[in-house]
């Protein structure tokens, strides 16, 4: 279960529901370190401010001066208080937003040296990225939701089996017709995981994906990130889960 999965998302994807037997159990010995790969994410010295435009809002910095290397199969959690930046972090990690200084690496290579258009393409390819309460369009199946990030390649028909078996492993394939209103908060943020995931993803990015989630739902979500990225997967979660910040592998605890 440690060979690298991470070209391959058809052998990434059995690979997690082959260990989704018990999503809470830590599996030790499982982590790969991914020798033969470049370092999936990595913020290096990383500063965020916002404002200080001329007759904006006056400038604040969220984030100063930060680091983190994330490792495929590894499981990092941020977590502080509300407003303290967790999601911040997460938008500059997925390139969604670029950093005030310092700089974001994606495989070793950095974002400063990409055009707007190699960053959109670079990000389809490598990060899957929920944000928080994990998006839905309500006019479509769960199905539908996880199939949308194919449709720009037009593989919604290759990559139908695969949906399907991301519905499976996050515990919905008996709901995949459902829409969004027909769905628990808790399924509504699985299907989301799912749809992060449909295209082969390297760096899975959550952003408080058990906030509002009773004690159970909240366990499955965490189980299912567990086991993601036991199989391979670099994961970014914002949370301040007590569950959460146990079980990953390694934690910011921002002030
Ligand atoms: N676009 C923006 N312009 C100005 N300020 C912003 C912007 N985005 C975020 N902020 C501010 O930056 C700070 C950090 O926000 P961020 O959303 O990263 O925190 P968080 O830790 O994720 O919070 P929460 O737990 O409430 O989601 C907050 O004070 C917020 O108001």
């Amino acid at each position: 279960m440690t060979e690298n999965l991470h070209n391959d998302p058809h052998a990434a994807l059995e690979a997690v529901q082959a260990s989704a037997g018990d999503p809470l159990q830590t599996r030790a010995n499982t982590i790969v370190k991914a020798a033969d790969h470049a370092t999936p994410l990595e913020l290096n010295r990383i500063t965020i401010r916002y404002g200080g435009d001329k007759g904006g809002a006056e400038p604040v910095t969220v984030v100063e001066d930060f680091s983190l290397t994330l490792h495929a199969g590894e499981m990092h959690c941020v977590a502080g208080r509300s407003g303290s930046g967790k999601t911040s972090i997460l938008t500059v990690g997925a390139g969604l937003t670029l950093p005030t200084a310092g700089r974001v690496l994606w495989e070793g290579q950095s974002l400063e040296t990409m055009g707007d258009d190699e960053i959109a393409d670079r990000r389809r390819a490598l990060i899957g990225y929920v944000d928080q309460g994990g998006a839905l369009i309500d006019g479509m199946s769960a199905l539908e939701n996880v199939l949308l990030p194919a449709v720009p390649d037009g593989e919604v028909e290759q990559r139908t089996e695969m949906a399907k078996d991301l519905l499976d492993l996050v515990g919905l394939g008996r709901r995949m017709r459902h829409r969004p209103a027909q769905l628990s908060g808790g399924e509504r943020q699985r299907v989301a995981i799912a749809r992060a995931l449909i295209l082969g993803t390297r760096v899975l990015v959550v952003d408080e994906p058990t906030a509002s989630l009773d004690r159970a739902s909240a366990n499955k979500i965490i189980g299912i990130l567990k086991d993601t990225s036991t199989d391979g997967i670099a994961v970014l979660v914002a949370s301040h889960d007590h569950e959460l910040v146990r079980l990953s592998d390694t934690l910011t605890e921002l002030n």
